[in-house]
């Protein structure tokens, strides 16, 4: 089970089926972004983690309150924001990663229950604004950045 609050509500982890629902869902988000034309490109990069999906959804699970997976691989949100900068304008690749993620929720069977759902896309554009922030070729990641945590009612930290 994933850390919940104290109202005793599931967390949003648990709310989306746990690891292996966040595992379908980084699959089925992978599988959209290499059918996306713009998308294709930076996720067909040969030095990519082998694991990029796995590593994907653990660090998504460990957000919505599951367990701390990707931070125990010895990653945090200051790598994740170093991957993703100094790429220069790609506002439409977040547009598109963001559509990615929204379909895939269907895909893989994630609950359609109206609050989850808002719950989901409110993370992801804040996600990918927080990641779209680093793109100029000049930006500059701060060091041990903290994992964020999102909750029903948005970013916790
Ligand atoms: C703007 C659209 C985005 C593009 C084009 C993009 C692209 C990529 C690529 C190409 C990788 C593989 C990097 C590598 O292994 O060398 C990657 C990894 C990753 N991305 Fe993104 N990404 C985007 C947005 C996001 C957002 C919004 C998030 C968070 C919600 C995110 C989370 C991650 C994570 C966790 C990894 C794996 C990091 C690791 O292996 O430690 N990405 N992304």
């Amino acid at each position: 089970m994933g850390a919940a609050p104290s109202s005793g509500r599931p967390s949003v982890f648990d709310a989306v089926g746990g690891e292996q629902a966040f595992l379908a869902l980084a699959r089925a988000h992978h599988r959209r972004c290499l059918a996306d034309p713009e998308l294709e490109h930076p996720f067909s990069k040969l030095d990519q983690h082998p694991q990029h999906v796995e590593r994907l959804a653990a660090y998504w699970a460990e957000v919505m309150g599951g367990p701390p997976r990707y931070s125990r691989s010895g990653a945090d949100q200051s790598h994740v924001l170093w991957l993703h900068s100094g790429n220069g304008e790609i506002d439409d690749l977040g547009r598109r990663f963001l559509a990615c993620f929204l379909a895939a929720l269907d895909d893989a069977g994630v609950p359609a229950d109206p609050e989850l759902r808002a719950c989901l896309r409110a993370y992801m554009e804040w996600a990918v604004a927080d990641v779209l922030a680093y793109s100029p070729t000049d930006a500059v990641v701060p060091d041990a950045a903290p994992m964020p945590r999102w909750g029903w009612e948005g970013l916790v930290r």
